[in-house]
């Protein structure tokens, strides 16, 4: 059961990443006509080819209903199948394998899955840095009725940063916590973001020092531990077996998937260590019929150093409570011999909404297609993927493989 690799991404566009916009605001239809055109030139295909789109629907505020039937107009195509995607950092590893699937049913031929995430233009009250200050404060739902609005909210239990630090804390008293493992991951992430001309932080290499000297923002984690808000938008392209044998590109097949979500709130988890990644990456592998050990690149969501730690454990990466060993004793760069993130991560490529999970699906295709530059790792025939929604509560894994 599950997908047969008959279905691969065969091109892909992505924003650069910018702190603060400079380029002509666009509102989120224009992003999404744009970021296909871009994603279909990648690929060699004309719009008239695609019947399939999965989009993220809540960047339209505006219009939060018909989203796919709106943009579909927009682009002027008619479509065999449609499909709203809404899970978080989930989101972009969510849509690769429902559109994947699509393919392989035979419900379409090719899909367009795309998050349109620079902002739109503002109103004058708006504040233009309404994503940050939406991330920072806003992380958690305060819905009337949520559990989270009574018993996380009043304690200060308010959006990600805090909720990770949660996790960090009780990963800290049941195996230990080793401040400067955690921090090379930051470190070497930054290492592999010097390869990547659009990556926020070229230009900027990092220490340990460096890391465990900057503020700390919640305990344990420093601000270099942590992504930086930025405006971005992704667009990839997923097309049946056969139009893939015609693309430009080398195509990356997805041969497995898993996914699995759990409660919201992390307070609320039976058992904070493990994530719902472990049940979600082993499907993924079983459905591949491949193991960790057999990947040459993992690109793994890394909103935090504590996410890429508990991911590297629950993907099977290395046994529960051995990460931080397994970062001493491995260089994670892309010249190491455990390549991890090989674009600098979010922590350092650039954390866009949920586009910045599409960055890590997005470098697993470039490295496959053999386009990663100066950071194209020698053998890159398998990458395991993997997407974090919420608070560790939403887990996607991929399997990609060269064709
Ligand atoms: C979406 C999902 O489902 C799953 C997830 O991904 S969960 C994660 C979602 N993302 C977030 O919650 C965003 C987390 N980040 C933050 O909250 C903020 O960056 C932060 C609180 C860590 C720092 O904010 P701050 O203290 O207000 O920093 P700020 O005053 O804006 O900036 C100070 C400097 O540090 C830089 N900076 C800010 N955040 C940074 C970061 N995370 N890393 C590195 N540098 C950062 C700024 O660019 C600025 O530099 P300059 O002085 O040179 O301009």
């Amino acid at each position: 059961m599950g997908l047969t690799g008959n279905a691969a991404i065969v091109g892909a566009a992505q924003y650069k990443p910018e702190k603060y916009q400079s380029a002509p605001q666009m509102f989120h239809l224009e992003q999404v006509a744009d970021l296909a055109r871009l994603a279909l030139r990648d690929a060699g295909m004309s719009i008239k080819e695609l019947d399939g789109l999965v989009i993220h629907g809540p960047q339209f505020h505006e219009a939060s209903i018909f989203v796919p039937a709106m943009a579909a107009e927009y682009l002027g195509i008619e479509l065999n199948f449609a499909e709203v995607v809404d899970l978080g950092g989930c989101t972009s590893v969510g849509m690769i394998w429902r559109a994947a699937a699509a393919v392989e049913m035979g419900l379409c031929e090719a899909v367009l899955c795309v998050i349109p995430a620079r902002m739109a233009p503002f109103g004058p009250n708006d504040d233009p840095m309404w994503m940050a200050q939406a991330m920072r404060y806003g992380g958690h739902s305060t819905a009337f009725g949520a559990p989270e609005a009574e018993f996380d909210l009043p304690y200060g239990h308010l959006g990600q940063n805090t909720g990770y630090a949660m996790i960090a804390q009780r990963y800290a008293a049941k195996y230990g916590y080793d401040p400067e493992a955690m921090a090379k991951i930051a470190v070497d992430q930054r290492f592999n973001a010097q390869g990547h001309q659009d990556a926020i932080f070229r230009g900027s290499e990092l220490t340990v020092e460096q890391v465990l000297a900057s503020k700390m923002v919640a305990d344990p984690l420093h601000i270099l531990e942590i992504v930086m808000p930025v405006a971005g938008g992704a667009a990839v392209i997923v097309t049946s077996k056969e139009k893939a044998a015609k693309a430009k590109n080398r195509p990356a097949f997805v041969t497995g998937f898993g996914e699995r979500l759990s409660y919201k709130s992390p307070s609320y988890a039976n058992e904070m260590t493990v994530t719902p990644l472990a049940q979600a990456a082993s499907k993924a592998f079983a459905m591949a019929g491949v193991r960790p050990e057999d990947m040459d690149a993992a690109q793994l969501y890394d909103c935090y150093t504590i996410t890429v730690l508990l991911s590297l454990e629950d993907a099977g990466f290395c046994p529960k409570g051995e990460g931080m060993r397994f970062i001493r004793e491995h260089n994670l760069t892309y010249k190491g011999d455990f390549p991890l993130n090989t674009h600098g991560g979010q922590l350092s490529f650039g954390q866009s909404a949920s586009a910045g999970g599409m960055s890590q699906v997005i470098e697993a295709f470039e490295q496959i297609a053999g386009r990663g530059g100066e950071r194209q790792l020698a053998r890159a025939d398998q990458i395991f993927v993997s997407g974090t929604g919420g608070v560790m509560s939403e887990q996607g894994a991929l399997i990609l493989q060269g064709g």
